[in-house]
């Protein structure tokens, strides 16, 4: 595997020939592919996709503040290296991976994260693409005869995939026991604190997470954890990144945000912010979604991320349209959720709209550096990966990102959650401690 560091990147890079062959599959259980994954590895779904990876033929990773243009730097200067035959868009190379929450320069780390830079991206040695109802293997290689062993690479994995063993799921592994940062004393009054800075400062809006750290009884079974996302939240991305060789760690969620999509010179993204509960029927479920449309508090704090979203684009695009306001109804929250598509003025990279872009206020706060500083002074652990961009992107710089919430760090026999809620003028700290629970939910119900 080479490892690319942003510090001395480009230059290795330029070193590199890196060759990809592909060719199209049957069929294949991709809960048994994913269990009998080895090395780094990726997982990526979403709507009518899924995508897994193996192994690393190229791994870059970069830290701080110009971690992005760093990672889209060196990431150029290797796809410049590829020399690929022509493949179906769907088994085209790319690489995957994802940033930190915080640039890191001045924020405290914890061993929580230990593993996960603040940026993190891999050309697999593998990578299995199900498009609909067809599927790609695509494979890499380096080295001088990088198309010779490329070409042997594919023979290898089209064997082991036409032959991969039988997956049995597994249950839940269940919670021994589960510790919170912060108490709800303590939630109480950073809350308390958020609304008197904004009610009195420069701060429009922050939001302010928390972390569960769960015991669990046996280790979490990624493949089978992600099998259940799947099944309840079909609609949303799910993810898993594990960048440790052994996948000591893994970073997994089922987010509904999408942080920015580009594919030429479209953009797509979206607002999600303001949330409310699910109903016990589908009238209580409608009342409440009414309620949450008309609710001036939660239409404010919508509107924050809109605005944000909106000026970010308008820089760099002639035209950016939002769509109508709606309600996401997800298995345990409903969200209000905009739109918003953009036709940039230039080419672009990806990367540079995830810079623009993150952290969004649906997930950071307004201005932009206040709400930081109130983050960095308040969460008492660190955020690591959580709420930060995850996705993928390809040699033309086109990819999707989304947003690492609804998500956990799994490790052994230990997984911790994250959770949070934007605090706007109006915030109740028991409302939104509530609120921080239902968004524990989707990964809580995974574990237990
Ligand atoms: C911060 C989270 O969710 C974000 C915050 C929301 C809110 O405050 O209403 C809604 C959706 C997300 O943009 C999370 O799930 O942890």
């Amino acid at each position: 595997m080479k490892l690319l560091r942003g510090d001395e990147a480009v230059g290795t890079a330029s070193e590199l020939t890196v060759a990809a062959r592909s060719l199209e599959l049957d069929a294949l259980d991709h809960d048994a592919l994913v269990a009998s994954i080895e090395g780094p590895s990726v997982v990526w779904r979403g709507q009518d996709s899924a995508i897994a990876t193996t192994g690393a033929t190229a791994t870059i990773t970069a830290a701080g503040p110009d971690r992005f243009g760093t990672v889209r730097e060196t990431a150029t200067a290797l796809f410049e290296r590829l020399r690929s035959q022509s493949t179906p868009r769907a088994a085209r190379p790319r690489l995957f991976g994802g940033f930190a929450f915080h640039d890191g320069a001045e924020h405290r780390r914890s061993s929580v994260w230990d593993g996960f830079p603040d940026a993190w991206f891999v050309l697999p040695a593998a990578q299995v693409v199900r498009e609909g109802d067809r599927t790609w293997l695509t494979v890499t290689a380096t080295g001088p005869d990088a198309g010779r062993t490329a070409g042997e690479r594919l023979d290898t994995w089209r064997e082991r995939l036409a032959d991969l063993p039988a997956h049995a799921g597994t249950d839940p592994p269940g919670i021994v026991d589960e510790s919170r940062t912060p108490s709800r004393t303590e939630w109480r009054e950073q809350i308390e604190d958020a609304v008197a800075d904004i009610e009195t400062g420069d701060l429009r809006k922050v939001v302010l997470a928390q972390s569960l750290s769960a015991d669990l009884s046996v280790e979490l079974s990624i493949p089978d954890a992600l099998a259940r996302l799947d099944d309840r939240y079909p609609d949303c991305y799910r993810f898993a990144i594990a960048p440790g060789e052994h996948r000591e760690r893994t970073f997994l969620g089922a987010t509904p945000e999408t942080l920015v999509s580009l594919s030429g010179r479209t953009v797509e993204t979206e607002a999600l912010a303001g949330s409310t509960g699910r109903g016990e029927t589908p009238d209580e479920d409608d009342w409440l979604a009414e309620e949450l449309l008309g609710s001036e508090k939660d239409n404010h704090e919508h509107d924050l991320v809109v605005e944000a979203i909106r000026e970010q684009l308008d820089s760099v695009a002639e035209s950016v349209r939002t769509g109508g306001r709606t309600v996401r109804q997800l298995a345990t929250v409903q969200h209000l959720r905009t739109p918003v598509s953009a036709e940039l003025d230039d080419d672009s990279h990806v990367l540079d709209l995830v810079e623009a872009l993150h952290p969004t206020p649906a997930v950071g706060g307004l201005p932009p550096d206040a709400a930081l500083e109130t983050i960095k002074a308040t969460e008492a652990f660190d955020r690591g990966w959580y709420a930060a961009p995850v996705g993928w992107f390809d040699a033309a710089g086109d990819g999707t990102f989304a947003v690492a919430i609804r998500s956990a760090l799994a490790r052994g026999r230990t997984a911790s959650l994250f959770a949070g809620a934007g605090i706007v003028p109006d915030s109740d700290p028991d409302r939104e401690w509530d609120e921080v629970q239902l968004k524990y939910r989707p990964m809580l119900d995974t574990l237990a």
